[in-house]
């Protein structure tokens, strides 16, 4: 039961409609019972040719009965739906929480498909849980229990039959078919994953599928995998239908037990032959109710595994900040490296090994080196998206370990290789910087970098599908400055800009950025003279600092690798 919590703790946050559904749940049984064992007492009365006030009497109660019921029924569905969504709403309220923290990294452990499906299928099918496991056994137990101390009266037989026929039809029957189901239950789920994934893999990859002309193949294999699951759906639809027509046969049958067994006491004298046709009315209508606990414990099972598998992702241990906590200032931070290593889930090479720096507050740093190197992952163990293996890393003298990433990430500016755009327009990306900007600020910035031929109205799609490279770095440039902060992080920011246009936005980010303090990721060695300080990275570890000059003079690394630019550009 213990996977099950994620669902039971929000079943306990809406307890007062749980409780509502069980008492108009109850009310409503009863009174169809009531209904159906009137009406067999009514028909068998009425041959015997009683007073009118009788039937009219039997007829009233018939009524209320039914009015009872509908009225009932309806709350029922009413009070229980609405749990049901508030519940499915707490928990993926609950699942995006706990998501959150665990956002940079989860694409390591987690295809993109597969973390869909789990939060929309499995979180969907959790709604069988409260709805077919949690609270209708209680109510058919409750109304088994009034029906069967109301047969006490006229026999102690009917309730020992009650009793065996709840046991056949709730417990013995359900059990029986518990394990097919399992199995097949297991094949649609297994169906649905796949189907997402691929999906997924189709969706984003559309493009280059196309280029590479492997559309049909990838094509054929979604549909293969989508009549998969439609073909698992059906079986399992199928095979549900036949366990409950089993198990509402068992009751019919139990019912034919009561109309023998009334039968029998009537010919011994000890019932009077016109309570018979009651209770037969009675029988059928309980066991009739008692049906869909055939496909309960399939519906247990699927919860069961539906919140395993959102509890593996929750399970997971966030990179988080330790106490006692410590807060950034406004002012230009300076940025310690301790002997820090970091080596990539299931990579064997560290990404960045025994690394040491210092970047002195408002000073200005280029990283620089080969692709693989490592520049990227020091942004990322920086800015706390990545928690260092070993050693550590200090911001303003205070260790990162005790500084919550929303405080590192609050007070950076930070312009990947990559940035995220929404699909909306130019103003809904430039608006998420900083609230209260006007369009006047967003107009300006646009200038600046050179995207002055948009509107803010100019429609983004997604990614920034429609956007070119160059545009959506300059796009993530404005953004950045729209937003005023004192620590900036830029990986390759111009790397797809014109050589102009760059060194036109490079002039005025050096403008904008004099006080603060700046962390450059450049593969152009052009433009660092002005550097305070270039860190040469190879294979994860520094290979020289200094400043420009200085690894000029040393003619190391960087002098060889700035003769190679130079003799490409010649
Ligand atoms: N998410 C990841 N999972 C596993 N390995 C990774 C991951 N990200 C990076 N790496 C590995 O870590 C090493 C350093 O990568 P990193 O992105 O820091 O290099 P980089 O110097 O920024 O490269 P580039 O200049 O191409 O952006 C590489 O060998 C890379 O393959």
């Amino acid at each position: 039961m213990r996977e099950l919590s994620i669902v039971l703790r929000q079943i306990a946050v809406e307890r007062k409609n749980v409780w509502y559904s069980v008492l108009f749940g109850y009310i409503g049984g009863v009174t169809a019972a009531g209904l159906f064992a009137a009406s067999g007492y009514l028909i068998s009365k009425a041959a015997l040719i009683p007073p009118v006030y009788t039937l009219t009497l039997l007829i009233a109660f018939i009524k209320v009965f039914g009015l009872v019921k509908a009225g009932s029924k309806y709350g029922e569905r009413m009070v229980s739906h609405r749990a049901t969504f508030n519940i499915l709403a707490g928990i993926r309220v609950r699942f995006f929480e706990k998501l959150e923290p665990l956002a940079p990294g989860i694409f390591q452990k987690f295809r993109s498909g597969d973390l869909l499906a789990r939060i929309t299928g499995d979180v969907e099918s959790l709604q069988n849980f409260f709805l077919r496991v949690y609270y209708p056994p209680l109510v058919l137990i409750l109304v088994f229990i009034s029906a069967m101390l109301f047969t006490t009266f006229y026999s102690f037989w009917f309730p020992l039959i009650f009793a065996a026929g709840l046991l056949l039809t709730g417990l013995i029957i359900p059990a029986l078919f518990a394990l097919r189901r399992q199995k097949i239950e297991e094949k649609v789920r297994e169906s649905r994953a796949i189907l997402s994934t691929d999906t997924a893999e189709v969706l984003y990859g559309f493009r280059d599928l196309k280029i590479y002309q492997q559309l049909d193949e990838k094509g054929a294999s979604l549909r293969t995998s989508s009549a998969a699951y439609i073909a698992n759906q059906e079986k399992s639809s199928s095979q549900s239908m036949f366990n409950q027509s089993v198990n509402q046969a068992a009751g019919l049958l139990i019912s034919w037990v009561v109309l023998a067994a009334g039968v029998y006491l009537v010919q011994q004298d000890q019932l009077d032959g016109v309570f018979l046709a009651m209770l037969v009315m009675l029988s059928l209508n309980i066991f009739e109710n008692a049906a869909p606990m055939a496909v309960l414990p399939p519906h247990l099972e699927d919860s069961r595994k539906a919140s395993s598998r959102l509890n593996e992702v929750t399970d997971m241990v966030p990179a988080t900040a330790s106490e006692p906590y410590e807060t950034l200032t406004d002012e230009a931070p300076s940025i310690s490296f301790q002997s820090v290593s970091y080596t990539h889930e299931g990579e064997e090479r560290p990404a960045v090994d025994q690394t040491s720096f210092e970047v002195k507050a408002g000073s200005k740093t280029a990283i620089v080196g080969a692709s693989g190197s490592g520049k990227s992952t020091i942004f990322q163990l920086l800015l706390g998206v990545l928690r260092t293996n070993d050693g550590d890393i200090a911001i303003q003298d205070r260790s990162i370990r005790h500084i919550k990433s929303e405080d590192i990430w609050e007070k950076a500016n930070v312009v990947m290789q990559e940035n995220h755009f929404f699909y909306g327009t130019i103003r809904d990306n430039l608006q998420i910087a900083r609230e209260g900007l006007t369009d006047e600020e967003m107009q300006w910035v646009l200038e600046k970098v050179q995207l002055s031929r948009f509107t803010l109205d100019d429609a983004v799609l997604e990614k920034g599908e429609n956007l070119s490279g160059g545009e959506r770095q300059r796009l993530a440039i404005a953004r950045a400055l729209l937003r005023k902060r004192s620590l900036w992080l830029l990986d390759e920011p111009l790397s797809s800009i014109d050589n102009v246009t760059s060194a036109d936005i490079m002039r005025y980010l050096e403008e904008r950025t004099e006080d603060a303090t700046v962390c450059l990721i450049s593969h152009q060695l052009n433009g660092l003279e002005k550097m305070d300080q270039i860190i040469v990275m190879d294979g994860g570890q520094i290979a020289e600092k200094g400043s420009y000059e200085e690894l000029m003079t040393a003619k190391g690394m960087f002098y060889e690798m700035k003769k190679i630019e130079q003799e490409i550009l010649v």
